[in-house]
C-alpha cells in the first residue's frame, strides 16, 4: 500500500475556527427539481468563493458524466476554497472523485457509509463488522488519492454511540481528518444531537486528530438549532446550504448558521471567515438558477427579513434601528432595511415616508387628515404605492 498523502494540520485544525462547508451543489442539488448544469454550478461556486466559504462540495462525481464534469470544472477554476466530491465507500466512486478533483488547488474526498442498525440491515444488507472494514478500506484508498479526506457516518442520528466510537476511531487511524456526524433524516433534538457530538469527542481516544463536523436535515425544522447546539459542544465544521436547500425539507441554512454565530458571540466561541455581504446576492443567484423561490419571511434572505409594516415597529426603528433589528440589512447584502406602508402603519412612518417623497405637512391637522385618508385606502388596497400616496395627498 502506498504511503498516505501528507495532510497539513494547520488552519482547519484551529480550535476557534468553524469550518463552513457548503453543500448547495451536492445535497442542495438532491432536492427534486434543483439539478444544475456545470456552468450553473461554477457560477454558484464563484459566488461561494467570493463569500469565503471554506469547503464547497461540488457534487457526487460518480453520479453521472455531467456531475463528474461539474466537479472537475469547479475544481479546476476555484482556487481559494477547498473543493470536495462525495463518494460512497466504494472503490470506483472514490477513484472517480479523485480523478475529478485532480486540478484542485485544495481537494477533498468525502466518503460515507451508513452506521444505523436500520440502514446497515435493510439498505446495505451488511454486518456491522463489514461496514467498519469497508469504511477503513475506503478511507485508506481515498488518502492515497487525496491528502484531505472526510468520512461520514450516514444516519448517525439513529446510530448506536458505541458503534460510532468504534468506526470513527478506526477511520481516523486510517487517515480521515474530518469526521462528519449527519442527522440524515432530521430526527434528533438539539440537546440529544449536541450530546452525541460531545460524547464522541470525549470518548474516542484519537478524536484530537480530526475535526468533528455536523450535517443536519430539517425534517422537524431543527437543522439549524441542532447544528448550533453541536457547535457549542465542540463541532468545528458545519455543513449547510444556501437558502436551506436540500433533500426533503432541506439542510441547515448557511445564512442562518453564519448570522447566529456572528450575532451571538456571547454564545459561540468560534470564528467564521465568511464575508456576509455576499449572502443575499448568493441566495438570489441560487434561487434564480434552481427556480426555488425564497419565502418572504425566510430569516436573513427573505424579502421581509428587514421590512417593517407595523406602526409601533416603524416608529421604534425610525428612532433607533436596534429596537426591532438584531442585524443590519447592509451587513448581509441588502441595500437597506425597508419601511412598508400598510394598514398597520402609524403616523410617524407615514410622515417620514412622505418627507422622503418631498411632501411636508404645514400643521398637524393636515397630517391627521391625510393619515385618516391613507388608513381608509390601506383597508381596501393590499400594496400601497408611492403613486397612491401622491394622488391621495393631491386630493
Ligand atoms: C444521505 C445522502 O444524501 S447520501 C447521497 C445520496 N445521493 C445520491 O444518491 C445521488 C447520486 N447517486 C447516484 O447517482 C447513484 O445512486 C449511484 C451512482 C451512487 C449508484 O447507483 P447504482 O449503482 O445504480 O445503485 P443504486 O443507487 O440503485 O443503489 C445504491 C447501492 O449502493 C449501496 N450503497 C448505498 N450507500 C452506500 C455507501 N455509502 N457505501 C457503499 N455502498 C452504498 C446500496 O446498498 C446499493 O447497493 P446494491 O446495488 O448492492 O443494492
Ligand atoms: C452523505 C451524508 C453527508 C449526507 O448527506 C447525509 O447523511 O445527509
Amino acid at each position: 500500500m502506498a504511503h498516505l498523502l501528507e495532510f497539513e494540520e494547520t488552519e482547519y485544525m484551529s480550535k476557534d475556527k468553524l469550518v463552513i462547508f457548503d453543500t448547495t451543489l451536492r445535497d442542495g442539488e438532491q432536492s427534486p427539481g434543483a439539478s444544475m448544469d456545470k456552468e450553473e454550478k461554477l457560477e454558484i461556486a464563484q459566488q461561494l468563493e467570493k463569500m469565503k466559504v471554506d469547503v464547497i462540495e461540488a457534487g457526487f462525481a460518480v453520479a453521472s458524466p455531467g456531475d463528474f464534469d461539474a466537479v472537475k470544472l469547479v475544481a479546476d477554476n476555484i482556487k481559494d476554497s477547498t473543493i470536495c466530491s462525495l463518494s460512497r465507500a466504494v472503490d470506483k466512486d472514490i477513484e472517480v472523485a479523485g480523478e475529478a478533483l485532480k486540478g484542485a488547488n485544495s481537494g477533498r474526498i468525502h466518503t460515507f457509509i451508513a452506521t444505523s442498525p436500520l440502514h446497515m440491515k435493510h439498505k446495505l444488507q451488511m454486518e456491522p463488522s463489514a461496514v467498519i472494514e469497508q469504511a477503513v478500506k475506503s478511507v485508506r484508498l481515498a488518502r492515497n488519492l487525496c491528502a484531505d479526506v472526510e468520512f461520514s457516518c450516514e444516519d448517525a442520528g439513529r446510530s448506536d454511540l458505541d458503534f460510532m466510537c468504534e468506526i470513527v476511531e478506526k477511520v481516523i487511524d486510517a487517515g480521515a481528518r474530518t469526521i462528519n456526524i449527519p442527522d440524515t433524516v432530521g430526527y434528533n433534538m438539539p440537546e440529544q444531537y449536541a450530546n452525541t457530538i460531545q460524547q464522541l469527542i470525549e470518548r474516542i481516544p484519537n478524536s484530537d486528530k480530526a475535526i468533528f463536523s455536523v450535517h443536519c436535515h430539517n425534517d422537524l425544522g431543527l437543522a439549524v438549532a441542532n447544528s448550533l447546539a453541536a457547535v457549542q459542544k465542540g463541532a468545528r465544521q458545519v455543513e449547510c446550504t444556501i437558502n436551506g436547500l436540500g433533500e426533503r425539507a432541506g439542510n441547515a441554512a448557511l445564512e442562518e448558521i453564519i448570522m447566529a454565530i456572528k450575532t451571538r458571540p456571547d454564545f459561540f466561541d468560534v470564528e467564521v471567515d465568511i464575508d456576509t455581504r455576499h449572502i443575499v446576492p448568493t441566495s438570489q443567484l441560487v434561487s434564480k438558477i434552481t427556480g426555488f423561490a425564497v419565502q418572504p419571511n425566510k430569516a436573513i434572505v427573505g424579502d421581509n427579513a428587514f421590512a417593517h409594516e407595523s406602526g409601533i415597529h416603524q416608529d421604534g426603528v425610525l428612532k433607533n434601528r436596534e429596537t426591532y433589528e438584531i442585524m443590519r440589512a447592509e451587513d448581509v447584502g441588502w441595500a437597506n432595511n425597508r419601511m412598508v406602508l400598510g394598514k398597520h402603519s402609524g403616523r410617524n412612518a407615514f410622515k417620514s415616508h412622505l418627507a422622503g417623497l418631498g411632501i411636508q405637512f404645514e400643521n398637524s391637522d393636515e397630517l391627521k387628515e391625510a393619515f385618516v385618508a391613507f388608513k381608509k385606502l390601506a383597508d381596501q388596497k393590499h400594496d400601497i404605492l408611492d403613486e397612491d400616496l401622491l394622488s391621495l395627498i393631491k386630493r
